[in-house]
């Protein structure tokens, strides 16, 4: 049974088709990157995936309990701490104050967000520090599904790199699914069980790639060479070399 199924979706802005007839399922604890050019429509499948837009066409079949999201701008409310910023879905769900600041704790913990920097306003905090509030505030409802779209894009190598472990590592203890948007091949290759391919177009899934091993258990080495044969010797990838030279890397 999928924790998440998308059945022929399709959409358009303005009468200009993005999405068609686009096929897509998450078995629970899995995590699936969506990879594709700029422009093919992969932020508009996550924000119909998630129920931030209706699709014009097709269906979506949650069959999880909650969900987090985890977007490219960590879209904190600035007048508000990072505990606050955390707490916020625990408070929309009227959980007290006191569990709140104890889950607020446990989620920061996750992603080696320091005590002090709870206290901070997201001014005062990094890019870094920022993008771990808000992958704690995504982590804080105990998801089992959490939606990622380019996280990471705005970040520096050894930041991504980071930040992809501690997705693995939040992944692997609280079994979560997910659903992971990148430009980044080696992002995709190093996160994910399965790597789906958004057509050119947009039109439908390309194509998808089981990866193998496990998330987090993969070697530099092996990473790397999966990344260079889907890029030279994969015809589902030419489309991502030709677009986007930052996965040549
Ligand atoms: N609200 C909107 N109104 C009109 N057109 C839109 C809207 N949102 C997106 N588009 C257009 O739809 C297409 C798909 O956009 P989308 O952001 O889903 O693609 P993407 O694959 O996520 O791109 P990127 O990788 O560059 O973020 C683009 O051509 C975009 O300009």
């Amino acid at each position: 049974m999928s924790t998440l199924k998308l059945n022929g979706i399709g959409h358009a802005y303005l009468g200009r088709t993005v999405l068609d007839a686009v096929d897509l399922a998450i078995e629970p604890g899995e995590l699936v990157a969506l990879v594709g050019p700029s422009g093919c429509g992969k932020s508009t499948l996550a924000h119909i995936a998630v129920g931030i837009v209706d699709p014009l066409r097709g269906r979506v079949t949650r069959d999880y309990t909650r969900h987090g999201m985890v977007f490219q701008e960590p879209r904190l409310m600035p007048w508000a701490t990072a505990a606050d910023n955390i707490a916020y879905p625990l408070r929309l769900a009227g959980v007290s104050r006191a569990e709140r600041r104890e889950r607020v704790l446990v989620a920061a913990d996750k992603v080696a967000l320091d005590r002090d920097d709870l206290g901070k306003f997201p001014v005062e905090l990094s890019g870094g520090m920022r993008q771990r509030t808000a992958i704690a505030r995504a982590l804080v409802v105990e998801p089992d599904f959490v939606f990622f779209d380019e996280p990471f894009t705005a970040l520096d190598q050894a930041l991504k790199r980071r930040m992809q472990d501690l997705v693995i590592a939040a992944a692997t203890a609280q079994a979560f699914a997910a659903l992971f948007i990148t430009h980044d091949l080696i992002e995709a290759v190093r996160i994910a069980h399965r790597i789906a391919v958004l057509d050119l177009h947009g039109r439908g899934i390309a194509g998808q790639r089981r990866l193998p091993g496990t998330p987090g258990l993969r070697e530099d080495r092996v990473v790397f060479e999966t990344v260079q044969q889907f890029l030279n010797d994969d015809p589902l990838f030419c489309h991502i070399n030709d677009v986007d030279e930052r996965n040549v890397a």
